[in-house]
């Protein structure tokens, strides 16, 4: 099981179920790679946009399938899905026992799903739980972003907002440099410039305001002054995008969609001097918007490369998807360079940062906490187990 992007709207609550955010491309990739067919069952929808309610009791055939070896593998739809994902009462505790009820060991592997909900933090305490191989190798890489050589600059970028906004507080005070970009640099020029960006809205520059507050005397946020302004999101025309420049900004001042940063920003001091002496840089960043606005990351992850001496740490899941796309050869090189680290979460790191422990992390501490504890709750739970292993 997985979760896929963010379906599940916090404001309104509603849950959209739309076939992007299914997980039919991560199964046809493990059936290619581990040769066995995987089977994802369908569940009923309710029409009151909570998702799924229940894994009911089809389940049961192929789990018989799967005893008898007819499949090899049952894949959930995603986890996101569900109505008792993120819930907080009735709906994730339902969730959680079904879930329970499917599996003898849960293995968590998902370094990326920082977010405690039902099936990354909460069964844990109905099943006999483990660090699965990858989440144990990058919780052991991430202290080394916790104690960096310095200068250590981190990139923050992206669209994830709401999540990445909180801990940059606490990252501002451990960093020598901190550079933005994505849709949290809009809303940080907004907090700063009082000017208005398309898009970013008024509640969101109310918190990026501490992070300019916090600025204002150390003065660690390396602005990067040219940026692409678009009249649409849909496309990249000519003539509909241009280069602005931050110097001109003045309050009031109203601008279409930011979707980019223009490449030539890295290109010129003090970006160019922050990134060319930095002994580590953490990467959390796509730059513009994909994928039409590929430009400034792309320049990005080409003046970091050239920094040889430092130790690069690039993590995220829509951040190594686009190195990966940028520039295919670096990230082959990247992926045995002991220069680079890739982790598969970057909103994960940003949260160990924040935290000054890997091991704070809650979906770590429900793993070690029930470890202890497994084989006595494994001997209480095993009633609720119909099936075989995760
Ligand atoms: N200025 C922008 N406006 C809108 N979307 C943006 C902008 N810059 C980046 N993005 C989007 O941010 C997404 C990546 O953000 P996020 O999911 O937070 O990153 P990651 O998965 O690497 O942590 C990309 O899909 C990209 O299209
Ligand atoms: O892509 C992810 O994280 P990332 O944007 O930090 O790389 C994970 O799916 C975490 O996303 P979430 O914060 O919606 O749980």
């Amino acid at each position: 099981m997985t979760h896929i992007g963010r379906p599940y709207d916090k404001k309104s609550k509603k849950i959209t179920i739309k076939k992007d955010d299914s997980v039919d491309a991560v199964v046809a990739y493990l059936q290619h790679k581990l040769r066995i067919r995987f089977v994802v069952p369908q569940f009923y929808v309710g029409n009151d946009d909570h998702g799924i309610h229940d894994i009911d009791t089809s389940i049961n055939w192929l789990i018989q399938d799967l005893r008898s070896r007819k499949i090899g593998g049952i894949y959930l739809p995603n986890t996101r899905w569900f109505a008792g994902e993120e819930d907080k009462a009735e709906n994730l505790q339902r969730f959680v026992v079904q879930l329970a009820g499917l599996a003898d060991v849960y293995v968590n592997d998902a370094f990326g799903s920082w977010q405690p909900h039902a099936s990354t933090y909460h069964i844990a305490k109905y099943l006999p739980s483990y660090a699965g191989l990858c989440l144990q190798d990058e919780l052991y890489h991430v202290k080394s972003v916790l104690q960096p050589t310095r200068p250590f600059v981190a990139i923050v970028a992206g669209a994830k907002y709401d999540t990445k906004i909180g801990p940059l507080t606490e990252i501002y005070k451990k960093v020598d440099h901190l550079i933005l970009g994505g849709v949290i640099y809009n809303t940080y020029l907004c907090a700063k410039y009082g000017v208005k960006i398309k898009g970013v809205q008024e509640s969101d520059i109310e918190l990026a305001r501490g992070l300019v507050e916090q600025d204002r005397t150390e003065r660690k946020i390396v602005e990067l002054p040219f940026l692409v302004e678009s009249d649409t999101l849909e496309e990249r025309e000519e003539g509909r995008y241009r280069t602005i420049n931050i110097e001109d900004f003045a309050a009031g001042t109203e601008y279409n969609y930011v979707v980019d940063i223009d490449p030539l920003s890295f290109e010129v001091d003090p970006c160019k001097g922050v990134l060319s002496s930095a002994k580590t840089i953490f990467v959390n960043a796509v730059m513009g918007l994909m994928p039409l606005f590929w430009h400034g990351t792309s320049k990005m992850d080409a003046v970091i490369d050239q920094n040889i001496s430092a130790q690069k740490f690039l993590g995220g899941g829509d951040t190594l998807q686009e190195f990966k796309s940028l520039h295919p050869k670096l990230y082959h090189e990247a992926l045995h360079s002991p220069k680079y680290y890739l982790f598969t979460g970057g909103g994960t790191v940003l949260k160990v940062i924040e935290e000054g422990d890997p091991y704070g992390l809650e979906i770590v501490k429900a793993l070690i906490e029930n470890k202890a504890s497994s084989q006595h709750d494994y001997k209480n739970h095993h009633h609720y187990s119909n099936g075989h292993a995760c």
